[in-house]
C-alpha cells in the first residue's frame, strides 16, 4: 500500500483476507483444544467404565442397565437445552458411547467367564 494514498480495492481485499485467514487459524486453534479435551474426557470415562465392567463381571451384573441409561439420556437433553445444543444430538452422541461401553462389558463378562470355567475341551 503506498504512503498518503487511500488503498485500492485490490488493497483493501488482500487485508480484508489475511484478517480472514489469521481469525480462521485462531478458531481452529481453539477447535484443535476442544478436540483434545475432549479425547481426554473420554479417555477418562472409558477408564472409569471399564471398572464398572469389571465389577459387574466379578458379581454376575448384567453388562447393560437400560433404566440408567434412560435416566442419563434424559439428563443429558436436559443439560443440552440449556446449554442450546440440540439434545437430539447429545442423546445420540450418548448412545454411541454407551454402546461402545456395553459391548466392552459383554466382552469382560465373556472373559471372565470363560476364566472361571477354564478353557473348552478339545
Ligand atoms: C457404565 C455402566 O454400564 C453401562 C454403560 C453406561 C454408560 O456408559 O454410561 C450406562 C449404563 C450401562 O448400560 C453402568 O451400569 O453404570
Amino acid at each position: 500500500m503506498s504512503e498518503g494514498t487511500a488503498p485500492s480495492a485490490g488493497e483493501a481485499a488482500a487485508v480484508a483476507d489475511e484478517a480472514a485467514r489469521e481469525r480462521l487459524r485462531y478458531l481452529r486453534g481453539s477447535i484443535d483444544n476442544l478436540d483434545a479435551a475432549l479425547v481426554h474426557l473420554l479417555a477418562e470415562r472409558f477408564k472409569c467404565t471399564q471398572q464398572v465392567g469389571e465389577l459387574k463381571a466379578r458379581h454376575s451384573l448384567p453388562p447393560a442397565d437400560p433404566a440408567r441409561e434412560a435416566a442419563q439420556i434424559e439428563r443429558l437433553r436436559r443439560l443440552a437445552e440449556d446449554a442450546r445444543l440440540d439434545p437430539g444430538f447429545a442423546e445420540k452422541f450418548l448412545n454411541f458411547i454407551i454402546d461402545e461401553v456395553v459391548r466392552h462389558h459383554q466382552a469382560i463378562a465373556d472373559r471372565t467367564l470363560s476364566t472361571q470355567n477354564g478353557p473348552a475341551d478339545g
